[in-house]
């Protein structure tokens, strides 16, 4: 597999990361405005580093570009000319659609739109994708196995992508707020930060596997560790009172209309 990022800022990094570590074969290039992520990406997983988008072109099928939205249409009128047959778009960038894209490099060429999360580092990541009208089957396992080697990836439609994006692209960094705050009341009550961050972490990681693993509903679950007159319903009572619910639907709500915004 030969792979090319255009950009490699956070979210490429984090893939890069996550491609090198499962499959330390294949072949990563990238090319980024700035060169200290490119040698900091070379040294650490053997980035092969492109001196411009067509130096790219030339070396990978599959182009991953992972810039922001902001930044697609002046990238996307650079790379149409040396696009070929045998390239693959893959695209990363929240609510820009696959019509956008062929607006600017026309219908030829095989897209698949993509929205990955920063865990793929570890290789926990949760990607969507969703592919251009007749993308082969080839393609499409092609692009299935880049996200499989960092996490896991689901075929979705399109439509579905912004609330995708908010639940799995936005959504690590509301949970590293939690862990944050709850480690904050930890130490306000005496136990070490990093000790705190270690326990924190791993109680979250195994909730969130029994909610995948066991398929039961997380409000069973929840119950299940609420003894009645106990002290987990008092912090259950105490989050309420808070609007922890509410703030939820806040967070995606506002997470969608920046999406639109930004669209
Ligand atoms: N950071 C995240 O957790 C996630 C980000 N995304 C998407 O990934 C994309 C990238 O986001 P980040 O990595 O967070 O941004 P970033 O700002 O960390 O990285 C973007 C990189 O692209 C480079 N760049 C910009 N224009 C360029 C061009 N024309 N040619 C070459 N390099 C160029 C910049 O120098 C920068 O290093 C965005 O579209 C975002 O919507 C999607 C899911 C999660
Ligand atoms: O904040 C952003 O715009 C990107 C998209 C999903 C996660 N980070």
């Amino acid at each position: 597999m030969n792979i090319g990022f255009i950009g490699t800022g956070n979210m490429a990094s984090a893939m890069i990361a996550g491609l090198h570590s499962s499959h330390p074969d294949w072949q990563i290039h990238g090319f980024n405005r700035s060169m200290g992520k490119l040698t900091d990406l070379q040294t650490r997983y053997g980035l092969q580093i492109a001196q411009s988008l067509e130096d790219l072109a030339a070396r990978a099928d599959v182009l991953v570009l992972a810039v922001k939205p902001q930044g697609y249409d002046a990238m996307l009128a650079t790379l149409a000319p040396p696009l070929q047959a045998r390239h693959t778009l893959v695209t990363v960038a929240v609510g820009y659609t696959i019509a956008r894209v062929q607006s600017h490099i026309g219908t030829q060429t095989h897209i698949v739109r993509s929205m990955p999360n920063t865990p793929a580092s570890v290789g926990a990541g949760m990607s969507a994708l969703c592919g251009s009208a007749g993308l082969p089957e080839a393609r499409r396992s092609d692009v299935t196995a880049v996200f499989e080697s960092f996490g896991r990836a689901v075929w979705i439609a399109e439509g579905q992508f912004d609330v995708f994006s908010a639940i799995a692209g936005s959504s690590p960094a509301w949970v590293y707020m939690m862990i944050e705050a709850m480690a904050d009341a930890a130490v306000q009550n005496g136990m070490p930060r990093a000790q705190a961050y270690a326990v924190i972490s791993q109680a979250v990681l195994g909730s969130a596997q029994l909610v995948r693993d066991s398929g039961q509903h997380p409000g069973v679950l929840k119950d299940q560790v609420c003894s009645p007159g106990g002290t987990t319903i008092a912090g259950v009572a105490a989050l309420e009172k808070a609007g922890m619910r509410n703030a939820w639907f806040e967070a995606v709500n506002a997470t969608l209309a920046r999406t639109k915004a930004l669209g």
